[in-house]
C-alpha cells in the first residue's frame, strides 16, 4: 500500500486457530482477508516455538499473495526469522526498547495499553500504535487488567495522536461506535475467525469502518 501515513490499516485479524472451531486455519484467514482485513498478527499462544515459526512463514506466504503485513505476537526470535512485518508486545513480555535495539527491521511495533498512565512511558512512546487492552472483557482473553469501553476510547483519544488499536470482543455490532469514539484501527479475533461466513463479517465491519471514518 503506498500512502504516507505510516499506520493506514483499518481491520486487523489475530488469529486463534481454536477460533476457527475445526475448519482450516489457512483458508478461514484467507477469507477474512478476502473480505478486508488488512493487518494479520499470528497469536496462537499454545504453539511451541518451532511450530509457531513453521505457521509463520506458510501464513507469511499467503499473505504476502494479497500484500497484507504479518505482525508475530511475543516472540522476537520468530520475527526477525520470518521477515514478517513487526511485532505486538505487552507489559510481560520483551520490552519495546529492547525491540528496537535488537531488531532494526521491525517496521510495526503494537504495545497493548492496560493503564492510562503507561501511555507516557518508554513502551508507548516507542510503540507504532497503541492497543487499547480489552476494549471490551472477552473470553478469548481473560489475563486483562483494565475494560476501557467506548469512554476509555475517547479518553485516550483526547491524550495522544498515536494510531489507536481496539481489541477485545469487537464484533459488527460495535465497531462504528468504536471509530466514533476515536479508534483509528479494530483488532478481531473470534467474531472473524468464528464467523459461519469469515469474509462476509469482516467485509461488514470493514464497511463499517469506513463510513464511520
Ligand atoms: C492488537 C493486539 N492488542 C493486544 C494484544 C494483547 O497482547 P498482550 O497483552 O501481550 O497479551 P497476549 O496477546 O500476548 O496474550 C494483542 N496480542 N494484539
Ligand atoms: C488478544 C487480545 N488482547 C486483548 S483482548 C484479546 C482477544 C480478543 O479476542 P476477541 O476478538 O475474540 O474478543
Ligand atoms: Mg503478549
Amino acid at each position: 500500500m503506498k500512502t504516507n501515513n505510516p499506520f493506514p490499516y483499518r481491520l486487523y485479524l489475530v488469529t486463534d486457530e481454536k477460533a476457527c472451531l475445526g475448519r482450516d486455519f489457512f483458508q478461514v484467514v484467507e477469507a477474512a482477508v478476502k473480505g478486508g482485513v488488512d493487518l494479520v498478527q499470528i497469536r496462537e499462544k499454545e504453539l511451541p516455538e518451532a511450530a509457531f515459526l513453521e505457521k509463520t512463514l506458510r501464513l507469511r506466504e499467503l499473505l504476502d499473495r494479497y500484500g497484507v503485513p504479518l505482525i508475530v505476537n511475543d516472540h522476537l526470535g520468530v520475527a526477525q526469522q520470518s521477515g514478517v512485518a513487526g511485532i505486538h508486545v505487552g507489559n510481560s513480555d520483551v520490552a519495546p526498547q529492547q525491540i528496537r535495539e535488537a531488531w532494526a527491521g521491525c517496521g510495526i511495533l503494537g504495545y497493548s495499553l492496560e493503564d492510562e498512565a503507561h501511555l507516557q512511558s518508554p513502551h508507548a512512546q516507542l510503540a507504532d500504535y497503541v492497543a487499547l487492552s480489552p476494549v471490551f472483557a472477552t473470553p478469548t482473553k481473560t489475563d486483562t487488567i483494565t475494560e476501557w469501553g467506548l469512554e476509555g476510547v475517547r479518553r485516550i483519544r483526547n491524550l495522544t495522536t498515536k494510531p489507536l488499536v481496539a481489541i477485545g470482543r469487537v464484533s459488527a455490532e460495535n465497531a462504528t461506535d468504536l471509530v466514533t469514539a476515536g479508534a483509528d484501527c479494530l483488532a478481531v479475533v473470534s467474531a472473524i475467525l468464528s464467523a459461519p461466513d469469515p469474509a462476509r463479517v469482516a467485509e461488514d465491519i470493514r464497511n463499517q469502518i469506513e463510513k464511520a471514518l
